[in-house]
Formats: C-alpha cells, structure tokens, sequence
C-alpha cells in the first residue's frame, strides 16, 4: 500500500467539489512560481516511501504537497513555449475588466501553484497495485471544494438564456450568463476577485461581422440571414457533421465552422440541434485559452452552423495518425493544458462529456485547446449509437450516475493512454467488446511500460472504477507527472 499525506480526500457525491481558489499574488510576485519549483525539486531523489510535505506559500494562501517523484527522464520540453494569451490571463487580468470583452463576466483569479493555489493534495506516485476488493488503482487523497459565487444579472441584459432543456452549464450560470462570476476561498474573509476571463480571440468587430451577431451572447439563431463567412475549404469530417475554414472576405477574418446535420424528417434530431444553438450560445460566453472558443451558432433548414475558433493544427487523433505516439514530454505538456482547460469548466460545472484526442485541437505553437464540450450532451444523447465507447467510464456506459465531472477525468486517462499509444484503452477491439472490457475488467487496460511511474499513476488514479475516487482537475494539476509544466511554459523568470 502506499503511504497517504495530507488531507483525506472528501469523497465526491455525484459532482465532484472543487475548491477553486485563484489569487493575485502572483501579479506582485512573479517569481513565486520558480519558488515552488524549487520546492518540489528537492524532494528529487528521496526515498519513495518516504513522506515529503511542502508547504508553499503565496501570499498567506497554502498548498500541501506530498508526494515522491520518479517521472524518469524529463528533460527536453519539445513544444514552444506559451503564448503571452495565457500569462495574461493567469496574471494580469484581475485589473483587467473582462466587461471589455464579455459584457458582465468577472471571475476570480490569481497565482498559480504550478497553476492553483489553496488545494492541498497528496500524491504517491508508486506504481499501485491494483484493489481487487473495489477495483482501484492507485492511492490518492486530496481535497479541495469549489465556492463560485455568481452575482445576479440585471434585468434586461441576459442573452439568450436557457430554454427548459437542462443545461450542461450549471443552472446559476445559465441564469445568469456568467455575469458576473466570483470565487472566493474556504475558509478566509471574503475575499473576491475579478474573473480575469482572456481577451477574446474573436474582437467585437469579429462579431459583428457574423450574422445577427449579439457580442454578449453570441450569434441569434437564425433561418434567414445569409450569413457573411463564405464556407471555405473541409477541414474534416466528424460524426455529426462537417467541419470548414470560414473566411470573412469583408474584413479578412477565419473562424472554423461546424455544420451540423439535421435529418429534414427527423423531428428529433431537429430537435436536438435547436437545443444545441441555444447552448452554444451560452458556451461562448465562456473564454480559457485552453478550451477552444465557441463564436456563435446559427440555426438553419437542415444545418447547424457552429462558429469556432480555428486552430490551425488540428487535433491529438489527427497528429497520433501522422506521426505516431508522442514521447513522455510531449503528453506531460499536452496533458497539463488539458487539465488546465478541464479544471476552468469544472470549476462552473461545466462538463466536457466528449474528451477524447479528436476533440483536443493543437494550434501551431503547440497550445492545447478543448474543443466540442457541451456538444455531446445534444448529440451524443440523440445519436448515442454513433458515439464510440472508448473513452467513457463505465458509470457513464451504464448511464447509472449521469454526466458527472469524474466521467471527464477517466476520459483524460483514456486520452494519456491514446497519446502514449496512438489508440484509447482496447482500441484494438470493436466497440461492443471494448466497452464490455470497459465494464468488467476490473484492472484496467494495460498501461506501456516505457512509460514513467507517474505517468502510470497518473493514469490509474483517472482510471478508478469509483468515480468518487477519482481526483479532480485541480488535484490533477498538481499531480508529478504534470505539475512541473506550469513552469516549463515560461514562468522561471
Ligand atoms: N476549431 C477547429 N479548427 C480546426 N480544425 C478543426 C476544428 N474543429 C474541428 N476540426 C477538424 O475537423 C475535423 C472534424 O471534426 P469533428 O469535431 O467534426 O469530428 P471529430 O471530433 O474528429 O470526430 P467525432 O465527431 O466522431 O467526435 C477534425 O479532423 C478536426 O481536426
């Protein structure tokens, strides 16, 4: 067994809880993050069975960290390092108002523990064995709770709001159309924070390019207005439709498009497409520079328009395709953007419910960026036959908890495994089986061995048949495997 550190980790009902805590100390200390760097280097070389505790402190907020690192060889970071986009939004934005950008959004927002402070988490990084009693991986006990507080929006400014479908957002949210977003941490005065939410790669002139635009909230829904992108060339073809370059030849902009097939008899189908413009015009309220930015939809006889940011690279799925499996420090860069992304939509509860390689697009400077949450939620839930089961938890397979934020974790597993490999966990077997091996394989796939020790911790603490076990995005960034990335991506100042 290995030895546990730090707090014990609450158990997650239903939706895991996070605790969000963002502060800007970072803003005034720059070098805060090369401080805890340094931390986490000396415990290099000890012992793995011996407990390490750090404790780093930024500003009077806290983060425990106990672990043991064997992450092999980690030298040589093959990507370039991150666009000042992110430094910006990690750093500067709290004077920044994001009502610049997106009318009413403020969040809060501060230093980074290689990314967030106020977590405390522990971490073995032993190669577990796995539990045959409850089908476990490794050991992982952390714990953090969200408080986002969202302030009530003033009468007539909402966008489009929510219909009575369920929204993937959480409900406050879906009120409230992230007017006004605020974290505070557990446990000290009130203390909030603006929402440093990024500028948005799509200006208001942008906008305003697009048909029936409304910049707070996206594109209206629309049959009859020709819309002024000109379809360009197919960037490919996925399940629920196809994906173009759109190019505004009045201002020279290009966006992705993703249209969306409605069957012209098929009164659900239709259905589900009018949900989902509803939704993605909340969704592009959201803004991260990990996640890829939903511009707008527009509704027409059979298609589903989706305007979106358009990231040149194309996805994990495609590259693994054309030039194999990623080394170790590849997938460590990738997966830290990736949770970094996934920690800011669970932390509005927001769920992916579709990650997998072909949904993570890569930009040319090697920026991670989630793309298609909130899709599947509309499509998926009308065509889940279409939907491959290789990356879903079993619980989600079953449909017995619902969509939960731990049903994304175990999809990030699945996802570090396919770059490892250049396949999801039993990709070599056809879907039923797989996703009997999914449901009854109580070890898990197996795992490459050139892969490090915490690489395969890593993926067996997402790979936890309990859900509730699983730790959360936050945890995760925190984690040895990835957690030295925030610094690599040019915080050693
Ligand atoms: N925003 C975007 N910018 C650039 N390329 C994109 C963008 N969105 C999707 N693509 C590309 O378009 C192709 C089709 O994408 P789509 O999301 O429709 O399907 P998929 O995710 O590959 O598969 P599935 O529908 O089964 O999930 C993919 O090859 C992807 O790389």
């Amino acid at each position: 067994m290995s030895a546990w550190w730090g707090r014990k980790c609450s158990k997650n009902k239903g939706i895991q809880k996070q605790q969000v805590v963002y502060h800007d100390s970072l803003r005034t200390h720059p070098l805060n993050l090369s401080k805890s760097s340094n931390k986490n280097d000396n415990t290099k070389g000890k012992d793995k069975e011996t407990p390490t505790s750090l404790v780093n402190d930024f500003d009077g907020y806290s983060v425990f960290s106990g672990f043991d690192s064997d992450s092999g060889d980690r030298s040589g970071h093959p990507l370039p390092r991150w666009s000042t986009s992110f430094l910006f939004w990690c750093c500067c934005c709290p004077t920044s108002s994001v009502k610049d950008h997106i009318p009413g959004a403020a969040v809060g927002m501060g230093s980074r523990s290689g990314s967030f402070s106020g977590v405390s988490t522990s971490w073995s990084s032993d190669d577990q064995p796995v539990s045959q009693e409850n089908g476990q991986f490794g050991d992982f006990r952390g714990q953090g709770d969200t408080k986002i507080n969202v302030r009530s929006r003033s009468p007539g400014q909402g966008s489009s709001g929510p219909t009575s479908q369920t929204s993937l957002i959480h409900p406050r949210l879906s009120d409230l159309s992230l007017e006004s977003l605020t974290v505070k941490q557990e446990g000290r005065k009130s203390q909030f924070f603006h929402l440093p939410l990024p500028v948005s790669p799509v200006s208001p002139t942008i906008l305003s390019a697009l048909p029936n635009t409304n910049i707070s909230g996206g594109i209206k829904s629309t049959t009859s207005t020709q819309s002024q992108w000109k379809k360009e060339r197919l960037l490919g073809r996925g399940t629920f439709g196809d994906v173009y370059v759109g190019f505004n030849s009045e201002n020279g902009n290009i966006c992705a498009i993703k249209e969306v097939r409605a069957g012209c008899d098929d009164q659900i189908s239709r259905a589900c497409l009018k949900q989902l413009n509803q939704e993605i015009n909340l969704l592009s309220q959201l803004s991260h520079p990990n996640i890829c930015q939903y511009y707008g939809s527009e509704l027409g006889e059979e298609t589903l328009s989706v305007y979106m940011e358009y990231v040149y690279g194309g996805s994990i799925h495609k590259l693994l395709e054309e030039y194999g499996s990623f080394n170790e420090s590849a997938i460590q860069n990738y997966t830290w953007q990736i949770i970094s992304g996934l920690a800011y939509l669970h932390g509005i509860n927001t769920v992916h419910r579709d990650i997998k390689g072909a949904n993570i697009l890569v930009n040319v400077n090697g920026e991670i960026k989630l793309a298609d949450f909130g899709m599947a939620k509309h499509l998926t839930g009308c065509f889940s036959m279409l939907s491959k089961p290789y990356w879903k938890a079993p619980e989600v397979i079953t449909n017995t908890n619902g969509p939960s934020l731990a049903g994304d974790i175990w999809s990030v597993g699945c996802t570090v495994l396919e770059m490892a490999t250049s396949k999801p966990p039993w990709g070599q077997y056809e879907q039923a089986a797989a996703m009997f091996k999914i449901l009854n394989r109580k070890d898990g796939p197996e795992i490459p061995e050139h892969l490090s020790n915490d690489a395969r911790n890593f993926i067996k603490l997402c790979l936890q048949r309990d859900p509730t076990a699983r730790p959360t995005a936050l945890q995760l960034l925190h984690h040895p495997f990835i957690r030295d990335q925030a610094t690599r991506i040019g915080w050693q100042i």
